[in-house]
């Protein structure tokens, strides 16, 4: 926190301290405040992409399907931006389908009942601890038929599915819009530039990738697989090059432009 403190720009520690409420709150609790953005936004968006790379390894045929989008929509010359985003409809299926298919909080986070209640005959008493298991729920195969398989079409088929990897109620995740424009822009950059593909073997075979091998724990991501990244044409090559040279790298610059957009009132130094 104290080093947030001290960067040139904007940043979530100076906006967290700059809010009325926080005047009253201890030093402690308020660089957990700070810490819980960092720890609940960075490991969970990580593992989702890898979930990605493991459904592109493992089941490639949607991978057709999202690139002939793209090169319809964005072309070969450019990558895409956000404002491509409501023209990708396959591609905000495949984040969906992404965070179905192997949920970053598998089993689901408990919460506490805050009155007496009943479900299905059973008495729920106030403060009993309940549990919305996210893999039980996206492999329910009355509403997710062949749950196993990963398949974005079927929310283009029926765009009123359910979706529970961000929990439930109001201590739902507070990140997820941030967290589904991330995978989105991500994603399709990806499928946009490249093909992914298992690794190869001494023998130059492609290696096999269990989907199923997950450590375990509060948020479970794939054990260790190999993948390739390869380039789709050598133009992909060069816009990706271009786009990289072109881009703004200075994070004090990157973090003051985050605050103009949000219209944010954090200053660069705030008084306690
Ligand atoms: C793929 C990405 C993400 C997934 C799967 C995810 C999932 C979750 C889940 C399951 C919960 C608990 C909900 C419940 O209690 O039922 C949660 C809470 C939370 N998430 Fe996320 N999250 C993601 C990204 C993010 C990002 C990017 C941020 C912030 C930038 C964030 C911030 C939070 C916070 C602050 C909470 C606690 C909310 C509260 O208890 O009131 N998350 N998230």
């Amino acid at each position: 926190m104290h080093n947030g403190e001290r960067t040139k720009s904007w940043n979530m520690t100076k906006q967290i301290r700059s809010l009325k409420e926080s005047q009253e709150i201890p030093e402690l609790d308020l660089a957990y405040n700070v810490g819980i953005i960092y720890e609940a936004g960075l490991d969970t968006t990580n593992i989702a992409l890898e979930v990605f790379t493991l459904a592109c390894a493992t089941q490639p045929r949607f991978m057709t399907s999202a690139q002939e989008e793209l090169d319809r929509v964005v072309g070969r010359d450019r990558l895409l931006d956000f404002s491509d985003q409501a023209d990708l409809p396959y591609i905000s299926a495949v984040v969906k389908e992404v965070l179905r298919w192997r949920p970053v909080s598998a089993g689901g986070i408990p919460h506490a009942v805050t009155q007496d209640d009943e479900y299905m005959g059973y008495r729920i008493p106030k403060g009993a601890t309940v549990i919305g298991n996210h893999w039980s729920i996206h492999m329910d195969d009355s509403i997710f038929p062949d749950p196993m398989s990963f398949r974005p079409e079927r929310w283009l088929e029926n765009p009123d599915l359910p979706l529970y990897a961000f929990g439930f109620g109001r201590r739902a995740c507070t990140g997820q819009h941030i967290s589904n424009n991330s995978l989105l822009i991500i994603i399709a950059r990806i499928l946009w530039a490249y093909d992914v593909k298992p690794g190869l073997d001494g023998d130059g075979k492609e290696v096999e990738i269990d989907d199923m091998a997950f450590t375990s724990g509060f948020n479970s991501r794939p054990e260790p697989f190999e993948v390739r990244f390869v380039p789709r044409s050598e133009k992909v090559v060069e816009v990706v090059r271009r786009e990289f040279d072109e881009a703004e790298k200075d994070i004090d610059v990157l973090l003051q432009g985050v605050r103009e957009a949000q219209g944010l009132s954090a200053a660069a130094a705030i008084k306690r």
